[in-house]
């Protein structure tokens, strides 16, 4: 499988290189060059098979000879045996047509495990035997900062650099990352919004320089091998319920569009995906967008769901670039001008290519509802899973069709949160049972691109 640039001016790679390389270097996203597709027959026979096996076939087009098919199994077989639960993702049913999605049993309690986990292993195979080294800068609202230092900690060949928004994240997730101690981890709380650490990032790839000579590497799903095992879990999930002879709707609780798009893309491999539903807090930048072609973000406002505080959602431009047709050129002056006026009008048109999603916004009080609904149908949920369950039930879809919400993360990582919706808390798993007495290792720093750029360059063992 080749990848091209949604911007069409930087070099097309192979999945290796695409996953080493993360952002492309006109400043566009890698996706594959056309979508691999699986035939009925292909999904029907996913039926019964585990996790790992499906995974394995799931992302073998995506992979092509970047990975032998013996070393593709083993290293999901390894992946998705760190997860507490035998089914890795389980299916909990909660009435005769919601379903949860449990994507939060890996080590670090988020769905940004399931693909994170398998991406620490491709980075550690593709970098075997060489001399070279990657300097990984991220962005995290939450989540993703612990999954991806939780994945790499300790490499002797990758060094982390995680940039969050100084007080917003729960303090599990914070803990989660600062209490790592390793010598290549390096938790970095600057000033600001996620969108202002998500720009940091890019800015830190746009200087070609400094990425070239530190090996500047990306683990947020502006990486396309994050967003392509994210796919598994779509087949994993439809299948259960009757795909491909029954079509299989999902909620998606969306910030960055990375989820909700891989959705898009088993939906484009073939899955029989009824609906892909947008579920949003206030920071509603997707709803508007999809709901009116308005893509202008206002200011991120905190939120009980601190992960989903974005209004820049990466992800959007891989589906925009589908969206005008794959045409890279007038992709690229579209998002220049998104870039210098943080506002796109999408013509109706091209937002009506967009018909397989829907959306909505869903506030506080809605999202509490959700919870205790949940609550009573004998399950707690975290408020970025009830974000996308009041959002399913919201849809309005006809009762046959079976409705899929992913629950993202762990509720014990939003005590408050969950103890003000339902008046109790979900405890901490065992395994995490000191996170919350060990000392924590953050650098507090100005959002300041000379500023990072100098810490990372100072701090990576590029040259050791
Ligand atoms: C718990 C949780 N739910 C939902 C989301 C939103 O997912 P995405 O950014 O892929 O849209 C995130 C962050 O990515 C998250 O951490
Ligand atoms: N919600 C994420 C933010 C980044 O999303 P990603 O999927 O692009 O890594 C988080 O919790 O960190």
């Amino acid at each position: 499988m080749r990848y091209i640039s949604t911007r069409g001016q930087a070099p097309v790679l192979g999945f290796k290189a695409a996953t080493l390389a993360g952002l492309a270097s006109d400043g566009g996203l890698y996706v594959p060059e056309a979508w691999p597709r699986l035939s009925e027959a292909a999904i029907a026979d996913l039926a019964g098979r585990s996790y790992a096996e499906t995974a394995a076939i799931v992302l073998a087009p995506f992979i092509g000879d970047a990975l032998d098919p013996a070393t593709l199994r083993e290293l999901c077989e390894t992946a998705y045996g760190r997860f507490a639960h035998p089914a890795v993702t389980p299916l909990v049913q909660l009435d005769g047509q919601h379903w949860l999605l449990e994507l939060f049993h890996g080590p670090t309690l988020a769905f940004k495990d399931v693909a994170l986990q398998l991406l620490g292993l491709l980075f550690e195979r593709f970098l075997a035997g060489g001399d070279r080294h990657l300097t990984i800068v991220g962005a995290t609202s939450g989540d993703t900062g612990s999954a991806a230092i939780e994945a790499v900690a300790n490499r002797a060949h990758i060094d982390i650099f995680m940039l969050y928004p100084d007080g917003r994240v729960s303090d599990v997730q914070r803990r989660q990352m600062t209490t790592v101690d390793a010598p290549n981890a390096h938790s970095i709380a600057i000033d600001g919004d996620f969108d202002t650490a998500q720009a940091l990032v890019k800015a830190l790839f746009a200087d070609r320089a400094f990425a070239d000579r530190v090996g500047l590497a990306a683990v947020n799903s502006i990486n396309w091998a994050r967003l392509a095992a994210q796919v598994v879990y779509y087949f994993y999930a439809a299948v259960r319920l009757g795909a491909p002879g029954r079509p299989v709707a999902f909620s998606v609780p969306t910030g960055n569009f990375g989820d909700v798009f891989a959705g898009y893309v088993a939906a484009c491999m073939g899955l029989p995906v009824a609906r892909l539903i947008v579920a949003t807090n206030v920071n509603d930048i997707l709803h508007r967008a999809l709901a009116r072609g308005d893509y202008s973000a206002g200011t991120v406002a905190p939120t009980a769901t601190p992960s989903m505080d974005i209004q820049v959602s990466s992800n959007f431009e891989r589906l925009l670039f589908d969206l005008h047709g794959r045409d890279a050129g007038t992709l690229a002056g579209v998002m220049r001008g998104f870039e210098a006026t943080r506002a796109m009008a999408i013509p109706e048109p091209v937002r009506a290519r967009a018909g397989l999603f829907s959306s909505a916004r869903i506030d506080h009080a809605a999202m509490v509802e959700a919870m205790r609904w949940a609550h009573g149908a004998g399950t707690i949920l975290d408020p970025h899973s009830a974000i996308g369950l009041a959002a399913a039930r919201a849809a309005g879809l006809p009762r046959e069709v079976p409705l899929v919400t992913l629950a993202t993360a762990h509720p014990a990582k939003f005590p408050e949160a969950v103890t003000s919706a339902i008046g109790t808390a979900a405890p901490l798993p065992a395994r995490l049972g000191a996170l919350m007495e060990g000392r924590e290792h953050v650098t507090h720093l100005p959002a300041t691109l000379d500023v990072i750029r100098e810490f990372v360059g100072t701090r990576t063992r590029v040259a050791a």
